[in-house]
């Protein structure tokens, strides 16, 4: 089975504004309200590609309830810890000249509550996969990414941990299967700034020597790459397609990554597949649909 983790899930509002201007009053000329943060984002890709999964993590009030009523109807399995105060987040996404984001705080979460997920992880076992992907809440521990993999380890789960800076330096101790940052975030771990694949390539291996078994770096438009445990190196630039929403296309691509190497247990494929996953987002307002992929896949002559 695969689990993902979102500690602070979000209800994404997507707004298009034509020339945002700061301190006045703009309409929008478009909404959506989606369901957000990564790992949720990476269940309901899985399932848009035929995988079951189930979502973990906390929610709360209103804005929580409508989460888990828009995954129930897209037929993502969650088991999220309802916890007592506060809302899950609103994040807003602004669409107008530039993109801006402004992402929630989040519900306060207790101990308490995080002895029931604990208790939930305690369930895997060998063969499970564990998707750990986005912001810790200042709410809790910074370590919590760390601890799960502590708690876990020996068990034989496969994890997957899509985080930043110090909160993915910290896992690589406890090997994960796959990590994927992208070129940014790479690049802010060494205090470097990393463009071009063969910039990337040498820190990307760092990351391996530190403890990851596969490295998987996204480059938006300029595609990604992934340096696998057994000592290959697959670079691509991404297939062409109008860019509608970029949102979730990193989770996107973990989400076409699982699917590829569930399915062949080959990692070049599992590569081509988490690339045009992610595309297949960039390109279409919602999350990439298998079809959107397939074809996506096809024009890259895969
Ligand atoms: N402009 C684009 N054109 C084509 N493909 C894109 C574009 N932007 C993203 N993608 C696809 O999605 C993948 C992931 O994108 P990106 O590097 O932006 O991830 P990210 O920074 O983790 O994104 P986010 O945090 O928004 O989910 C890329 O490797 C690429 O395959
Ligand atoms: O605040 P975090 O947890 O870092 O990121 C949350 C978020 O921006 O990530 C997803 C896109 O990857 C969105 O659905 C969501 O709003």
């Amino acid at each position: 089975m695969i689990y993902t983790v979102t500690f602070n899930p979000s209800i994404d509002y997507i707004v298009d504004v034509d020339h945002f201007q700061t301190g006045m009053v703009n309409r929008t000329t478009g909404e959506h309200v989606l369901p957000g943060g990564k790992g949720i984002n990476v269940s309901i890709v899985l399932k848009n590609m035929g995988h079951e999964s189930r979502a973990l993590g906390f929610m709360a009030g209103f804005t929580g309830r409508e989460i888990e009523r828009l995954l129930a109807a897209s037929q993502v399995e969650s088991d999220f810890i309802d916890v007592a105060e506060g809302m899950s987040r609103i994040n807003v996404k602004l669409r107008s000249d530039q993109e801006s984001e402004i992402n929630g705080q989040g519900p306060a979460i207790r101990a308490s509550d995080i002895a029931k997920l604990y208790d939930k992880l305690d369930q895997l076992g060998e063969g499970d996969f564990l998707v750990l992907a986005g912001s810790i809440p200042d709410v809790m521990p910074a370590s919590s990414y760390e601890d799960i993999m502590a708690r876990l380890e020996g068990r034989g789960v496969h994890i997957v941990v899509d985080a930043t800076r110090d909160l993915l330096v910290n896992v690589l101790k406890y090997h994960p299967f796959l990590i994927k940052p992208n070129n940014h975030e790479l690049g802010e771990i060494f205090g470097v700034s990393l463009s071009t694949k063969e910039e990337v390539i040498p820190y990307a291996k760092k990351l391996q020597e530190m403890g990851a078994k596969n490295v998987m770096i996204s480059m938006a438009g300029d595609g990604g790459l992934l340096i696998t445990e057994d000592g290959q190196t697959y670079a691509s630039m991404p297939p062409k397609g109008r860019i509608v929403n970029s949102v979730g296309a990193g989770d996107s691509m973990v989400a076409g990554f699982l699917t590829g190497y569930i399915e062949t247990a080959d990692y070049e494929n599992a590569f081509y597949t988490g690339l045009c996953t992610g595309s297949a987002s960039a390109f279409s307002e919602e999350l990439a649909e298998r079809n959107e992929v397939e074809t996506l896949l096809r024009s890259l002559g895969r």
